[in-house]
């Protein structure tokens, strides 16, 4: 391994090469013999030249850099006192040796001290920069001066008598020393105060002055005196220069280290930065302005947006450049720009760049691709305004939109209407074929319902199975019930929902603006209660608001609410109604019939409380109350009636619901009733309503082995075929055959044909609502099994029925 050895050349300090020349001066001229003119003058005129560039270049330094903070703080006391002296000092050079020659020197040597001492003023002590204006008029008032005194050499004192100084001269030499001493404590002081050390050097300055004006007494021309302090003032001059060396390689180094820290964040930020002349020639963009559009600095430095994007979206850069330099100020624009994947949008913010007479010379611009977020706002106005499972606009969309409408029809006094749609027996649909069909039912029904409307109107969905429309501009009532039967009609064809052919029969109600409700809550409160009557009316319908439906659906809503209440405070109770053989008369069985004695309204009927909790939930308890009371209450009647038949009334909503048969298990064996006992009654329509329950019917009921029968018989439209699939062994005449007989032959005539049916099916036939002998003799004859009704029995409560019929 080798070790290369390398001497490295002696450096000399700049500053200090600076000393060592005058030093060097001094050295030669000390030696000098004082009758050697020919090389005084010249090296007198360098040494006095030197002082007054060091003096011009200081004070064209502070011109140039004013705006510069490290010059611009400069007492305005220091470029004032050398510029005087240093104007002085050249003209001083510029004479022959003799009187003007003596008063130049002196007069600099005071005028410089004066100056220089009033850094102890206010005015002295100014920054530099701020007051150019003074440094001007002194520079030519001292040029000025110098000139006229060199031309009137009679107005100046006597300066020099028998080759001495006179007393004039020393008197202005000393004076100026002392000013120039006074001025070196001054800037110690302002040293101590501010800690800036060109203070202190500038004081170095000043006590070289002051020394040499001292020494000026000592010294007569071209002695050794002479020369020593003129090397002085060359000292002084050379901390001047020192000093504002060092400050101008402080500022640049400073200027360098701004340049690299702003291309640094020019280059490295994920903003597009770019910089056009105000013709919209780009001067400058940043390194994430090339990367992505693929340009190099060529392809873009000097051309136009024009020549750079698509002419639509150059346009609107151009225009929004032209808006900045009109208006002045800073601007924020949202701008488009081409990606690879369509056009991005952008946060730009766009100003002015001015110069120092204040005049925009070009435009500068930032911006920040905010796609992301625009998308993510976008989705939160879409999730604010939009349904999410169809598309329609939600409640609050609809809301704001119906509010606007009214606005405007009360402007131009024009009707509008809202239609409130409700999906009849939707909740069957989600409960047997679960929620995904739903949904896309509801989908289907979305689509169906805004291909049906004008493109002024508004449909939205509220929720669930909820729809609601605006009809902006409505000319009469009647225009209003054309578009609901078309809703109707176009909702009742079937829809293909993964297979299962449905229909949606839908209730509609109406409400009018403005005169069902002049506001948005109250017109959609509106058209839901008259929605809710339609449903009472048979559902598939419209109906209109009317000011009785408000009383009818609060009190609907008030029962709503105590029937939640009824089973825990145990208003629900159970009646029993006997069945007869009609051959024999003997007692067959018993139908248990829901009561409930509301605590205000007495007794309620469950005509009137059964459909109310069809439609929600609650019949799903309710039905469970019964099945479990009606079980309990039968267990102890075996003993005395082994056979007896129970027949409880059920919901199709119950089958659809898991955990019937579950159920039904559990209490049959809890009370060791048998399941063969038990006579489940289902409504005609509640049967053909859905293949869920036939199936359920099918498979569990009949695994358990229950009997099924089917209730309202002849009110419906059974299929025949699916009446023979199912697992029935009864069927119950509806009352309203049975009430008319025997007046009405028509009854009589269905009556036989349901006994002759069931005969056919080989199913076991119940008459209901049996209320005199010759009804009782009638469905004997027609060869009927079974009977009840007020002929035989009201219903009764269950210890009076096992009173009467049961034995003790
Ligand atoms: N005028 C007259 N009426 C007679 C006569 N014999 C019986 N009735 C009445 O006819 C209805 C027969 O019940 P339904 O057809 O199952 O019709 C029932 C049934 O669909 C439903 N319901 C009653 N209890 C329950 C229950 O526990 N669960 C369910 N899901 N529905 C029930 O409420 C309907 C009405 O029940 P109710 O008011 O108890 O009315 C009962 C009964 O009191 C008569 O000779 N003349």
């Amino acid at each position: 391994m080798t070790t290369r050895l390398s001497a490295s050349p002696v450096r000399v300090p700049f500053y200090s090469q600076l000393m060592i020349y005058p030093g060097l001066v001094l050295a030669v001229s000390l030696f000098l013999p004082e009758d050697f003119s020919y090389i005084h003058l010249p090296l007198h005129a360098v040494i006095e030249a030197y002082g007054a560039l060091v003096a011009l270049f200081v004070t064209s330094l502070i011109l140039l850099f004013h705006r510069d903070q490290r010059i611009a703080e400069m007492p305005l006391a220091v470029p004032l006192g050398l510029t005087t002296m240093g104007l002085l000092d050249m003209f001083h050079a510029a004479v022959e040796p003799g009187e003007a020659f003596v008063w130049l020197h002196s007069l600099a040597t005071f005028v410089g001290g004066l100056m220089f001492a009033t850094v102890c003023t206010s005015f002295g002590r100014r920054p530099a920069s701020e007051n150019l204006v003074s440094l001007a008029v002194s520079a030519l008032a001292v040029i000025a001066a110098a000139v006229l005194s060199l031309g009137q050499a009679q107005w100046i004192p006597a300066m020099l008598a028998d080759g001495e100084f006179t007393l004039w001269a020393r008197i202005l030499n000393l004076v100026g020393g002392g000013l120039f001493l006074f001025a070196a404590y001054q800037l110690n002081r302002l040293y101590d105060r501010q800690g800036e050390k060109n203070h202190r050097l500038f004081a170095l300055h000043c006590a070289l002055f002051g020394t040499a004006g001292l020494l000026f007494e000592l010294s007569t021309i071209w002695d050794a005196a002479w020369w020593w302090w003129h090397v002085m003032r060359l000292l002084a001059y050379s901390v001047a220069l020192v000093i504002m060396v060092q400050r101008i390689l402080g500022t640049l180094s400073e200027h360098e280290k701004q340049q690299r820290m702003l291309d640094g964040i020019f280059n490295n930020t994920s903003s597009l930065m770019y910089v056009k002349d105000t013709q919209g020639h780009h001067l400058h963009v940043n390194r994430r302005y090339l990367d992505l559009f693929g340009f190099t600095p060529p392809q873009v430095l000097g051309k136009k947006d024009e020549e750079l994007f698509p002419l639509e979206v150059a346009e609107v850069f151009t225009c929004n450049d032209r808006e900045v330099l009109e208006s002045g100020h800073l601007l924020q624009f949202e701008e488009r720009a081409p990606h690879a994947d369509g056009l991005h949008t952008y946060l730009s913010l766009k100003f002015p760049l001015r110069d120092g007479h204040d005049q925009t010379y070009a435009i500068a611009g930032i911006s920040t691709d905010i796609t992301e977020h625009k998308r993510a706002e976008q989705r939160l106005i879409e999730m604010a305004h939009y349904d999410e499972l169809t598309g329609l606009p939600n409640r609050n969309y609809f809301m704001q939109h119906l509010a606007q409408h009214i606005e405007i029809a009360r402007r131009h006094g024009s009707l509008l209407a809202v239609l409130f749609l409700d999906l009849d027996r939707f909740k069957n649909v989600n409960d047997t074929l679960g929620h995904p069909c739903g949904d896309s039912l509801l989908k289907q029904v979305a689509l169906r319902l805004s291909d049906l409307m004008r493109r002024e109107d508004l449909v939205a969905r509220l929720g669930g199975d909820e729809f609601v429309c605006l009809l902006p501009s409505v000319e009469h009532r009647e225009q209003v019930a054309q578009v609901a039967k078309k809703i109707i009609d176009a909702l009742s064809r079937s829809f293909d929902v993964d297979g299962h052919e449905l229909s949606a029969c839908s209730s509609i109600g109406i409400s009018l603006y403005p005169d069902d409700g002049s506001d948005v809550d109250t017109l959609i409160k509106h058209a839901d209660s008259a929605m809710y009557r339609a449903k009472d009316q048979g559902r598939n319908r419209y109906e209109y608001y009317t000011h009785e439906l408000t009383r009818q659906v609060s009190e609907r809503f008030r029962l709503e609410r105590d029937l939640r209440r009824a089973i825990e405070r145990d208003e629900l109770y159970l009646v029993w109604q006997p069945q007869f053989c009609l051959a024999t008369e003997a007692l067959i069985g018993a139908e248990c019939l829901i009561r409930w004695q509301h605590p205000e309204h007495g007794l309620v009927s469950p005509a009137q409380f059964i459909p109310l909790a069809e439609e929600s939930d609650l019949i799903l308890s309710i039905g469970d109350w019964v099945l479990c009371s009606a079980i309990k209450t039968m267990s102890p009647w075996r003993a005395r009636a082994p056979n007896l038949k129970v027949s409880i009334n059920l919901s199709p909503r119950q089958l659809s619901a898991a955990g019937l048969s579950q159920r039904i298990r559990s209490l049959t064996e809890q009370y060791g009733v048998s399941p063969g006992l038990i006579q489940l009654e289902l409504t005609e329509s509640g049967l053909m309503e859905s293949q869920d329950v036939n199936a359920w019917l099918q498979q569990e009921a009949a695994a358990l082995g229950l009997l099924l029968s089917i209730d309202d018989f002849g009110t419906g439209y059974s299929s025949l075929s699916r009446l023979k699939a199912l697992p029935i062994n009864q069927l119950k005449i509806d009352r309203s055959f049975v009430m008319d007989i025997p007046e009405d032959k028509n009854d009589m005539a269905i009556t036989r044909s349901i006994i002759g049916l069931a005969r056919g099916l080989e199913l076991e036939v119940v008459a209901e609502g049996v209320e005199t002998a010759y009804q009782a003799q009638f469905l004997r004859e027609a060869g009927c099994d079974i009977a009840q009704g007020y002929y035989y029995s009201r219903p009764i409560s269950a210890a009076e029925f096992a009173a009467r019929y049961l034995g003790r």
